[in-house]
């Protein structure tokens, strides 16, 4: 997966090359439009830009209450397939949605050091309700993929808002937690000792502090790591947001490392649109693999966005507890989002 996306950044106008090698003859690669919404922010310029070098993309629609015009038309002059067009304001919602497979959604406010990403919620909760709403409206089909903080809350909040609205399909809702796996991948390699793209971790859970967990215990290249360096790559991958956080000193949280992992997913959903067999990645969507409704874990994605949610495989002593720990908070941050979707 991340030398696909390194082929992409070297295939540039030679896309119909790139699909070739991906195993689309030229005349198979069927047209599929993308929205980004929030597509004028940290994360969701670079994301354009990450999306613009996608070779299954054909429309790239970039949604923001404003600045887009200039984002689009920047990336529109990219030598890729993708046409592209900027939408700014909500009476241009409807039209960035219309026909869409596949809706990004990196829109909201990031933190700021000292906060939790449970304090995102009483603004981002409100803009991914009314954007979901428009997304029930105008691409009911689509598969979406929640990147607002907290996600925890903000995928139960947008499964609300579908069913209200009759068109939720639970195959189509993901939460992006590629971010954790991208962290746990490189951490595990630097400490490993392994080359970083040989490097396969699941994390599952959610994706906020100790609901973030990495099982090590099923990473390969195995490394046989001490116990002291496993507590140490878990935490580290839990508060790897909270790193980036401290490090900008009030100027934001991730975006660029977010950015890739979000190219990677919509990738990923892309594929799996595309009838390209195994793909599989972690992510946090309806799942009765626990007693929560929903969770992370490893998932197939197919014609109809997902295909099967894996269970989490056999756990070390660590993760048992890691698991037992993190349920109270995420069956909070769940029905948090739940309750809110359902009394405003
Ligand atoms: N899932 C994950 O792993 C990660 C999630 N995030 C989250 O992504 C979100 C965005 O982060 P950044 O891009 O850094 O923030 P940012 O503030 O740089 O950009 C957010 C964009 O959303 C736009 N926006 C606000 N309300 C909107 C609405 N109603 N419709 C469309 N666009 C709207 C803003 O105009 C802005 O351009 C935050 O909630 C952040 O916590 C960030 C990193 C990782
Ligand atoms: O930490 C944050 O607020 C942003 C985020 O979700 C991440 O970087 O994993």
């Amino acid at each position: 997966m991340r030398s696909s996306m390194f082929q992409l950044l070297r295939s540039g106008s030679a896309s119909r090359a790139s699909l070739l090698r991906r195993g689309y003859s030229s005349g198979a690669v069927p047209e599929r439009k993308v929205a980004v919404l929030g597509a004028a922010g940290g994360i969701g310029q670079p994301l354009s830009l990450l999306m613009k070098l996608n070779p299954l993309v054909s429309k790239l629609a970039l949604y923001d209450i404003a600045g887009t015009p200039g984002v689009a038309a920047d990336v529109s002059h990219i030598n890729t397939r993708s046409e592209i067009a900027g939408y700014a304001g909500e009476d241009q919602l409807g039209q960035a949605l219309e026909g869409s497979d596949v809706v990004i959604i990196p829109a909201g406010v990031p933190r700021k050091p000292g906060m939790t990403r449970d304090d995102l919620f009483n603004i981002n909760a409100g803009i991914v309700k009314s954007l979901c709403t428009a997304i029930a409206k105008y691409c009911p089909n689509a598969l979406v993929n929640m990147i607002s903080n907290p996600v925890n809350s903000t995928v139960p909040i947008a499964a609300e808002v579908f069913k209200k609205a009759g068109t939720y399909d639970e195959k189509k809702l993901f939460g992006v937690t590629t971010l954790d796996v991208v962290r746990a991948k490189t951490f595990y390699a630097g400490k490993a000792k392994v080359p970083v793209e040989e490097v396969n971790v699941p994390v599952v859970g959610g994706h906020a502090g100790i609901t973030i967990l990495p099982l090590f215990s099923q990473a390969t290249p195995k490394a046989n790591l001490p116990d002291e360096d496993i507590k140490a790559l878990t935490k580290r991958t839990q508060d790897g947001g909270t790193e980036v956080v401290e490090a900008k000193a009030g100027k934001g949280s991730a975006t660029l490392s977010m950015a890739y992992a979000g190219a990677l997913f919509a990738d990923a959903c892309l594929k799996g649109l595309n009838g390209v067999p195994d793909v599989v990645e972690c992510s946090f969507v309806q799942s009765s693999i626990t007693e929560l409704p929903f969770f992370a874990s490893k998932v197939k994605l197919g014609k109809n966005g997902v295909d099967e949610v894996f269970g989490l495989g056999p756990l070390s002593d660590y993760e048992k507890q890691g698991l037992e720990s993190l349920i109270p908070e995420l069956k909070a941050s769940i029905e948090k989002g739940i309750k809110f979707a359902n009394q405003s």
